[in-house]
């Protein structure tokens, strides 16, 4: 637990700083729904602006795919970090390119410059060692120093994350430390019952993880995008619902292991089948086994867990001691696939011990639905993140920090 900060770097007055964040916020139709994570990243990106540091904030949006893409450009962003800091922001249209490189040098200290996207270059994402470290070798011409404060991208490999932080001098900043300080309680003797929800639709990035949470947990609850690969796995049909047929065996497999350990995997009984992704569809309850029997037959999509499931899982939450949920129960941005993720929410306000939401359509969903943020022990910004710690599994984005 040797995290760099940001008093390892020295005196930053009159320096360039690059501050990796995560403003990867929900938008609809160009309007940021919710803006937890650009004021989760000020207090950091205040501090150096404080040192008088210049300060470059560099951020990914969504996952577009190695190009320019205006419905994931990060000027909205800026925008909304504008309004938040003291100071001025300003934005540049690119990430490395001429606009980019002409107004860092005209950025004066004590001054904030957002770049757009970083995924609008294809070494931010490669496979590819050498693309990224040459991506990163471009930002690091505007650094004299990096700060790292992107904990929800943290275990990602990507060229702001891991190559970036090893060509400057580099630390963690006061979000990542903040949520470390957290989330290690939750790896060290968490207080029992522990239960860990998951819903979502990054399925195939998270179905991963179950696999290393098993040892550590009491029960899994489990809802989301992700409910219909384990309805598969038990031999049920799941119409057109959101499915990762090539996991089934491996979804077999975590069943298996989990009755083993005496960990409970809690499936949904029963679900809110629609027959169509859109707010005014028309929908039924059926029974979990029941999903092609409703009238929109197989092309029916599974949006939300039923209100028989909704009960179940707030029954079980609210007797745990130790609580980590990541993954909306359902399509929560449409209000009559909302009430999963509503009971879920509700349930976690009551725990008598420790509560985290962790992700940022989690977090997101939990402020539209009405809840205070203080309800809760602690909100991540992470989800992926959050989950892959809380496996114990080494993360690259932190690695690089120093810690171990
Ligand atoms: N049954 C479902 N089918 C399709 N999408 C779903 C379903 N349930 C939840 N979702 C979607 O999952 C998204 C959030 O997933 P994810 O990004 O994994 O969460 P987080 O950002 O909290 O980590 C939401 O936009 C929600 O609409
Ligand atoms: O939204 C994020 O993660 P999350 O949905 O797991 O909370 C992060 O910004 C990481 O984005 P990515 O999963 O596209 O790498």
């Amino acid at each position: 637990m040797t995290l760099r900060t940001i008093d390892s770097l020295g005196p930053l007055a009159g320096t360039r700083v690059v501050v990796r964040c995560d403003l990867n916020v929900p938008l609809k139709d160009g309007v940021i729904t919710d803006d937890g994570r650009v004021r989760a990243s000020v207090p950091t990106i205040t501090a150096l602006v404080d040192q008088g540091a210049k300060v470059i904030v560099i951020s990914h949006l969504g996952r577009p795919e190695g190009a320019p893409d205006p419905k994931y450009s990060l000027a909205p962003v800026a925008a909304r970090l504008d309004e938040l800091l003291e100071v001025p922001v300003a934005f540049a249209a690119d990430t490395v390119g001429e606009d980019a490189a002409a107004k860092v040098a005209a950025l004066g200290d004590g001054e904030v410059l957002v770049l757009e996207n970083l995924r609008f270059n294809p070494g931010e994402t490669s496979k590819n060692e050498a693309e990224r470290t040459a991506f990163a070798g471009q930002i690091a011409e505007f650094a004299d120093a990096v700060v790292s404060d992107g904990f929800g991208v943290v275990h990602r490999k990507q060229a702001s994350v891991y190559e970036l932080e090893q060509l400057r001098p580099s630390a963690a900043g006061l979000l990542i430390a903040n949520e470390l300080d957290v989330l290690y309680r939750l790896t060290e003797n968490p207080e029992r019952p522990y239960v860990v929800v998951l819903g979502g639709s990054k399925v195939s990035d998270k179905l991963g993880v179950i696999e290393h949470l098993l040892p550590r947990v009491d029960a899994l609850l489990i809802g989301g995008g992700m409910l219909f690969t384990f309805l598969a796995a038990q031999g049920h049909k799941v119409g057109s619902s959101l499915l990762e047929a090539d996991q089934i065996d491996t979804v077999k497999g975590y069943l298996a292991d989990a009755a083993e350990r005496g960990v409970d995997i809690v499936l949904p009984t029963d679900v809110v089948v629609a027959e169509s992704f859109s707010a005014d569809a028309a929908h039924e309850v059926t029974a979990a086994d029941g999903i092609e029997e409703t009238a929109f037959g197989a092309s029916g999509l599974g949006l939300d867990i039923g209100p028989d499931t909704a009960a179940a899982f707030a029954e079980r939450i609210r007797g745990a001691k130790t609580v980590f949920w990541n993954g909306p129960m359902g399509v929560f941005e449409l209000a009559p696939f909302a009430a999963g993720t509503r009971a879920v929410a509700s349930a976690l306000t009551e725990v008598d011990g420790l509560s985290v939401v962790g992700g940022g359509d989690s977090a997101a969903a939990v402020r539209q639905l009405g809840f205070d943020d203080d309800a809760f022990g602690h909100i991540s910004t992470g989800g992926g993140a959050s989950l892959e710690f809380l496996e114990g599994k080494k993360l690259p984005g932190l690695e690089v920090l120093g810690w171990q």
